[in-house]
């Protein structure tokens, strides 16, 4: 079973203009929606609807998070957060022709009891592996996610901001930057597949065993001591980017659980998010037909 911990979910509210904004006009639409989101909450729906076991967990709070909780209800996801004090985020994507906004609050402080009680709760589910993803709210540092890594017998994955990932000290199953975090975390250039591996080979060096890097629309790197393999993104209409990367990382996890190979990995993560994209918000979308539109990825060996 694959546990997700967002130290930092949010309800995902979703505005669609039909022109883009001018400031002190009053602009009007229909077109809105609410998802239950963060990170790791959308990696564990998008691996649910995948058919991998999944579990979601995290510190929830307040109004906001009352109403995440209940829409998860609706689902057929298995979860459980540790109930914190503040008000869960409502984080905005705006989205106008050709243009995409998102406004990301910071979320409530969280205490120490309450991390406590999260790496209790995530010991009593013994999970295989465990994705930690997201932001880190106040309260919660890099050293949070260490000793989730070091807690259990599980295999971790992190999708963390690049000024955390560099401070990461645990052993690492895998680790899922874009280009901006990877080149935070190493302070190196990333502005090409190449680039993305070199940097992607210091992570390695420091401590993950595998590094799978989004490029937005050039697609993915997936990185180890001894391999390089990219793949590049596929040619679908873009509805919104966001959680692309989060379907990446489910599509990539998903595949890894089975057993199956870091190319027929990276392919099929490749393939989800391509799902994804083609809707906006971060609502799970349609992953029939998932298997040959992975067959539909190339995937090549790079040096
Ligand atoms: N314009 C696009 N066209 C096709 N696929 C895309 C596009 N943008 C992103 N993708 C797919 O989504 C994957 C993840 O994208 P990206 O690198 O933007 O993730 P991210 O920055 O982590 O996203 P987020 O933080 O919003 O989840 C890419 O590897 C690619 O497969
Ligand atoms: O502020 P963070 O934690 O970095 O990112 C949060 C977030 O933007 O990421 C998800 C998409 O990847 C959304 O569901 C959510 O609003």
């Amino acid at each position: 079973m694959i546990a997700t911990v967002t130290p930092n979910p949010a309800v995902d509210y979703t505005v669609s203009l039909s022109e883009p904004p001018v400031s002190g006009e009053v602009l009007r639409t229909d077109r809105t929606r609410y998802d239950a989101g963060g990170k790791g909450i959308n990696v564990a729906k998008y691996l649910d609807a995948l058919g991998t076991e999944a579990f979601a967990t995290g510190f929830l709070g307040g109004f906001v998070g009352e109403y995440l909780e209940g829409r998860l209800a609706e689902t057929e996801l298995p979860a459980a957060f540790v109930d914190v004090d503040g008000t869960t985020r409502l984080n905005t994507t705006l989205l106008a022709p050709d243009e995409e906004y998102k406004i990301n609050q910071l979320g409530p402080a969280i205490e120490p009891a309450a991390i406590d009680a999260l790496v209790e709760s995530l010991s009593d589910r013994e999970p295989d592996t465990v994705v930690v993803a997201g932001s880190l709210p106040p309260g919660v540092d890099p050293g949070t996610i260490d000793r989730i890594a070091a807690a259990g017998d599980w295999a971790t994955a992190v999708d963390c901001t690049g000024d955390v990932l560099g401070e990461l000290s645990g052993q690492y199953a895998l680790c899922k930057p874009n280009h901006v975090e990877l080149a935070e975390a190493t302070g190196r250039p990333v502005d090409s597949v190449e680039s993305a591996i070199v940097a992607a080979r210091e992570l390695c060096d420091r401590g993950f065993d595998r590094v799978v890097a989004s490029l937005g629309p050039d697609g993915a790197v997936s990185v180890t001591d001894e391999r390089a393999l990219h793949a590049p993104a596929l040619d679908v209409e873009v509805a919104d980017t966001v959680g692309a990367g989060d379907a990446l990382l489910a599509g990539v996890l998903g595949a890894m659980d089975r057993g199956e190979s870091p190319e027929a990995a990276l392919k099929h993560g490749i393939a989800v998010s391509a799902r994804v994209v083609d809707v906006s918000g971060t609502r799970v979308p349609s992953l029939k037909g998932i298997r040959s539109l992975s067959d539909r990825v190339s995937v090549a060996a790079r040096d």
